[in-house]
């Protein structure tokens, strides 16, 4: 994050303060979490929550469970929200939070005691003028249902605007969960169209197959694009035929969450799919997969980061000399917090947007975006990365020199 945000910071020319005004977090805060597990012990779990900025808005940004949550990781992706929220022009700020543990290896009980525990312990963090949470790795609307029962207990209301992402009987908004997914797709498609691609006569290969993966496949399908591989944590599946989408849905679905054993496929290994010779590859699984190690094998010409930090900062040299095209994460994932901000906005004023109007108005702040960005990278002669930070770090920064009062 870091490496990037410095090489648009020069670009800009901004000055020496501001660039650590940008750079050191608002707020952080570390938690201990003793939770009673469905056997009696008691496990104590880290969670962490930072802000990275409310210069725009309240801070906003998901939650993640996973073993490998650290402080460091957080930080970096709580500054993600922020340039992510700018890109897409939306009134928030940025945050994340996580906590260290393997969801797939816990009970629904032992996951609902730890959300509740973190929630309660959030309480002066959260608030939906102050920081707003939201799914994100191993949580979805069950969990944020959770937090937001219990943060409205403690207010002695229902508060459901201090979360989003929720079910849609707790006030979730339409088109939330394929939101991620879908932005993905729409940002493919106006790159495809840079690049004369036809959709119909073009292939993708999908690294993980959750919520943003999952939604990116399906749609990317129904726009024509033959999907010749899949992946999750459990390794890839290949067809130069293109892999029934529907059926490993089904699959899925029907298993526990992973594609372990779907068949109508070759065996892969998510290293291997990072190398397929397809038009476009999306990464939408885990940070820091492609690296300077393996960035010289890509054969893509595009990729579309759905993960957040799917290609290591050592990567992206390589990769812009290889002349692929690639629309970074803080643009491509943003069709999720845009819809997250819907959400909210309906949730305040007490009303239910159709998912036509939602639809309509995400693929629009979205397409708008890819093309703020893409003029930038004309104008700068730079990547779609360097540019997407450059939009976000011009509006963060003359915020903060408009706003004054440091
Ligand atoms: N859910 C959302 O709305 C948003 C998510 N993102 C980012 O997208 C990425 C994926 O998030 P979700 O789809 O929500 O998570 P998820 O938990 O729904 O799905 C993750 C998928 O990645 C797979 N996976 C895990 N470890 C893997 C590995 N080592 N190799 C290959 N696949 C692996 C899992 O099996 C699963 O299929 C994360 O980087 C997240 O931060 C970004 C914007 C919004
Ligand atoms: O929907 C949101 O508010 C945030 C989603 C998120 O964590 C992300 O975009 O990385």
């Amino acid at each position: 994050m870091m490496s990037r945000f410095d090489a648009a910071a020069q670009m800009l020319g901004i000055t020496e303060e501001m660039y650590y005004i940008l750079k050191v977090p608002a707020r952080q805060v570390m938690v201990g979490l003793p939770i009673t597990m469905d056997n009696g012990s008691i496990k104590v779990f880290e969670g962490h929550r930072v802000i990275h900025s409310t210069i725009l808005g309240p801070s906003k940004g998901g939650i993640r469970l996973d073993p490998g949550v650290t402080l460091d990781e957080v930080r970096a992706l709580a500054a993600w929200m922020t340039w992510k929220c700018a890109v897409v022009d939306i009134p928030y700020g940025g945050a994340k939070g996580g906590i260290a543990c393997n969801p797939r290896e816990m009970s629904a009980g032992e996951i609902e005691r730890l959300i509740r525990a973190y929630t309660v312990a959030m309480l002066d963090v959260f608030g939906p003028d102050r920081d707003i949470p939201a799914p994100d790795m191993g949580t979805g609307p069950r969990e944020m249902a959770w937090l937001m029962d219990e943060y409205s207990k403690s207010r002695g209301m229902t508060v459901n605007a201090v979360v989003t992402g929720k079910p849609l009987v707790l006030g979730g908004s339409l088109g939330r969960t394929e939101a991620t997914g879908r932005g993905v797709t729409v940002a493919a498609l106006s790159a495809m169209d840079k690049l004369r691609m036809n959709p119909y006569r073009s292939s993708a290969a999908i690294q993980g197959f959750g919520n943003v993966g999952s939604f990116a496949a399906e749609l990317l399908h129904e726009r024509g694009v033959t999907v010749m591989a899949i992946s999750d944590v459990t390794g890839g599946y290949y067809n130069n035929r293109g892999i029934d989408i529907s059926a490993a849905l089904a699959y899925r679905n029907a298993n526990k969450g992973t594609l372990e054993g779907f068949n109508g496929a070759e065996r892969i290994t998510n290293e291997e799919l990072l190398a397929l010779p397809v038009d476009v590859l999306v990464p939408a699984a885990k940070e820091d997969v492609i690296t300077a190690e393996n960035a010289d094998s890509i054969q893509a010409k595009m990729i579309v980061e759905g993960a957040n930090g799917p290609t290591s900062a050592s990567a992206d040299d390589i990769i812009n000399e290889k002349g692929i095209m690639v629309v970074p994460d803080i643009l491509a994932n943003a069709g999720g917090v845009t819809v997250s901000y819907f959400e909210w906005v309906q949730n305040r004023i007490g009303y239910k947007w159709t998912l036509d109007r939602i639809n309509r108005r995400a693929d629009r702040n979205m397409k708008d975006a890819f093309d703020r960005v893409f003029e930038t990278s004309q104008k700068y002669k730079v990547s779609m990365r360097l540019a997407a930070y450059i939009v976000a770090i011009d509006k963060v920064a003359s915020t903060y020199k408009f706003r004054g009062g440091y």
